[in-house]
């Protein structure tokens, strides 16, 4: 775990703990009995600690979290490296993160190769960096730099973090040669001034003025989470108090991050993303065993607001689009809007002109389909018609190579009904893109019951190419995500007849976490969007639906977004949906008093006497459908494991990832209660079918102690 060698009068303490050099317990232990047999050995002048591998160290081992401390504690070796007489030298290439950091700041000198990062991401886990790294960063550089890089959990590439003095230098060539050569170099200097702990911190005198701006901008960017805050006071003891007293402090506030159900969550989520990178198929075909198709040319169907978003995402790196249109002005303005977001990325000192320039080459706007024939893979991007769509692969499956990829960005059309109209549907594969496409990080990758591994694992590829978050799910009607979320709409919708206003819904949700409520939501992807779905849906089963609908497909219909939409108040975009906005295209969503009496008119006509709505009814009415639906997918083998779902709604749906996602929270509020509250509101509301508990549910609910996340999936073929 740790080699111990020496190079002449150098001894090396080489970290060998594959795959990112965690800080696990033998690698303490390593790290202590080296250093002490560095201080014994006469013959040892000097010490570098390094790395092998690909990388310093990422810090210390989340694995070992929720288990009790064995060994040496990573402060306790750190004291031991700074009390050393022979000057340490910490060697840094790839990352230095967390623990690896505060090791690092233990040592009297700092050397990195140019490509290095160093930073404290325990934020992201719900902690702070609690081996003295919230009392040392300020001691080797500014006050406020500690505070930015330890609420945030920021990479700091190495040549800032030189300018931070966090870095003494930056060397090129060989590390550990250049590692030997800066040993000799301060060999028998005293290592005194090295010494963080004997150091002031450094900008104490503007502590207040630092720390007040610290924690505005955390409780405006990172609502909600306790770690962030709890990281600022930290460090701001760091420059109230003595070194020991500060660090006694900082054991205290780690103690308290530690046994947070913030800090569980978000434990959760680091190894919940993780995963969902590690798909496989019910042919046993893996993210392991199976290696996707090389893609070096592209093309995108549709050059409409999500066409556009996907294609930015393309070209940003580096892939040539092919851009198709139906007509020479719909693909124009296209271009112009493609245009348009890399030159705000540029405003926005995202990219440069240059690169802008680079992007811009790249794409081939044209309205023949014809000159797809070539390309690799296409992603088709019109809006949701399942006759437009087959047409569409209809033509693919003619003019494109027989290795291309064929996706579709459906939200919700079933992927077999799509690759039927080709001869070819291994593949077809759905690649659910969430808008606006270029910024939200969330793809749904679905496969059908044909699509091939290798169609699969170049979505999966793609996505992380394009800098996505990729879940792979089986296809069915709105996949995981809008299966999930449609429920939601659905129950608002019924909350809103029942007497409940948008601005009570959506005041619930945000306090609940959400980053904005359903029906801000709503507004924000288009109120037409889920009218062009339901009536698809309708005229697929040939009903048409009306505002005298009071039941489709034996279930409590609401029309009221229907007549939302019959007044062109489509959302967002057209200034007015749910909320009324400054101008169309606004941000700022305003009560419209046209919405309220349009909601108590339709009451009225309903013969419904609206009554007062309670925030847990709200809570409960648009999470539980949700998570029972969730249970369904599980059950149904659509998503692999909870955490896949989990997955989708931090980056889909912004839920509140210190809150682990709808799975993980129903898991903390307990499954036999949420089971009790779904069972209660199917008895109230038997007209909708998403309170039918799911069975899934009732088993793990009914399991004589709680069942852990990591083994519901053993339930769902139980026959308990
Ligand atoms: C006193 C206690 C103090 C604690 C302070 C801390 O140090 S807390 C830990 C702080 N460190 C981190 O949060 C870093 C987490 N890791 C990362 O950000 C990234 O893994 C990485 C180091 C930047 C590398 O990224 P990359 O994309 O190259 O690889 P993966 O993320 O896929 O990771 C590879 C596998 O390694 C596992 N892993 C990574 N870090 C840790 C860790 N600190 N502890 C345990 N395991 C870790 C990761 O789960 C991957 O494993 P898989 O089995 O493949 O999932």
């Amino acid at each position: 775990m740790v080699d111990y060698r020496t190079q002449g009068q150098i001894a090396i303490l080489e970290v060998n703990n594959p795959p990112v050099n965690a800080l696990s317990i033998h690698v303490r232990k390593g790290l202590d009995d080296g250093i002490s047999r560095a201080v014994r050995d006469p013959s040892v002048k000097a010490v570098i600690v390094i790395g092998k591998g690909r990388t310093f160290s990422s810090g210390a081992d989340i694995k070992e979290f929720n288990k009790p401390q064995e060994g040496p504690r990573l402060t306790m070796v750190g004291k031991k490296l700074e009390e050393s007489d022979k000057p340490v030298v910490a060697a840094i290439h790839g990352t230095c993160l967390g623990g690896g950091l505060e090791i690092a700041l233990f040592c009297h000198y700092r050397i990195a190769v140019k490509s290095a990062r160093v930073g404290f991401p325990e934020v992201l886990l719900g902690i702070l960096p609690g081996a003295a790294g919230t009392q040392r960063l300020p001691r080797v550089t500014d006050v406020a730099v500690a505070m930015e890089m330890i609420s945030t959990g920021k990479h700091v590439p190495a040549p800032k973090a030189l300018e931070y003095g966090i870095l003494d230098k930056i060397v090129q060539g060989d590390l550990l040669e250049e590692a030997v050569k800066f040993a000799k170099s301060v060999m028998g200097k005293p290592v005194q001034p090295c010494r963080l702990s004997d150091q002031p911190v450094k900008g104490a005198d503007r502590l207040v003025q630092v720390f007040d701006a610290a924690m505005r901008q955390v409780k405006q960017r990172q609502r909600g989470f306790m770690a962030p805050v709890v990281c600022l006071k930290a460090v701001r003891s760091a420059a109230e108090l003595p070194y020991n007293e500060g660090l006694l402090r900082e054991n205290t506030l780690f103690t308290e991050l530690m046994s947070s159900s913030q800090c569980a969550a978000l434990r959760y989520a680091f190894f919940a993303e993780r995963a969902a990178q590690r798909w496989q198929l019910p042919s046993g075909a893996s993210a392991a065993n199976t290696k996707p198709v090389p893609v070096k040319s592209t093309g995108v169907i549709g050059a409409g607001t999500m066409g556009q978003g996907i294609a930015i995402c393309l070209l940003r790196v580096d892939y040539p689009v092919i851009l198709v249109e139906q007509n020479q002005k719909l693909l124009d303005k296209g271009v112009e809007m493609i245009q348009l977001a890399f030159k705000d990325a540029v405003r926005r000192k995202l990219m440069t002109e240059d690169a802008m320039r680079h992007c811009m080459s790249n794409i081939s706007p044209t309205v023949d389909m014809q000159q797809l024939a070539n390309v690799d893979l296409v992603i088709e991007a019109v809006y949701e018609n399942v006759a437009l769509k087959q047409d569409i692969f209809r033509k693919l499956d003619v003019i494109c190579k027989p290795s291309a990829v064929l996706c579709t960005n459906t939200s919700t059309i079933s992927i077999d009904i799509i690759a039927s109209a080709t001869k070819r549907p291994g593949s077809v594969v759905g690649t659910h893109f969430f808008a606006p496409a270029h910024i939200m990080r969330l793809l749904e990758n679905v496969y059908s019951k044909d699509t091939s591994a290798q169609a699969v694992a170049t979505v999966m590829d793609l996505g992380k190419k394009i800098g996505k978050v990729s879940v792979l799910v089986k296809t069915c009607h709105g996949f995981v995500a809008n299966r999930m979320f449609h429920h939601q709409g659905q129950e608002a919708a019924l909350m809103l007849e029942e007497g409940a206003l948008p601005e009570h819904i959506d005041k619930v949700m945000e306090d609940f976490g959400m980053s904005i409520g359903p029906m801000k939501v709503s507004d924000l992807s288009g109120v037409d969007i889920g009218w062009r779905i339901r009536h698809e849906v309708a005229k697929m089963e040939g009903v048409e639906l009306t505002s005298q609908t009071r039941f489709f497909r034996g279930e409590r219909y609401c029309t009221l977004p229907d007549k939302l939409y019959e007044l062109g108040r489509l959302g967002r975009k057209t200034g007015k949906g749910w909320y009324r906005y400054e101008k169309p295209g606004g941000r700022v969503a305003m009560v419209d008093d046209e919405v309220t009496n349009l909601i108590k008119k339709h009451s009225a006509e309903m013969g419904i006497e609206r009554r007062g709505i309670s925030t847990q009814e709200i809570q409960e009415r648009i999470l539980y459908p949700a998570i029972n639906e969730g249970f369904r997918i599980l059950e149904e083998g659509v998503a692999a494991k909870p955490e896949d779902i989990d997955v989708i709604w931090w980056y889909g749906f912004s839920f509140p990832r210190y809150m682990g996602g709808p799975m993980f929270h129903a898991s903390q509020v307990g499954l036999s209660k949420v089971y009790e509250r779904i069972c209660y509101y199917h008895q109230n509301f038997p007209y909708s079918s998403h309170w039918v508990p799911s069975d899934l549910l009732r088993k793990l609910a009914s399991a004589p102690s709680p069942v852990p996340i990591s083994q519901w999936m053993s339930y769902s073929q139980s026959k308990l």
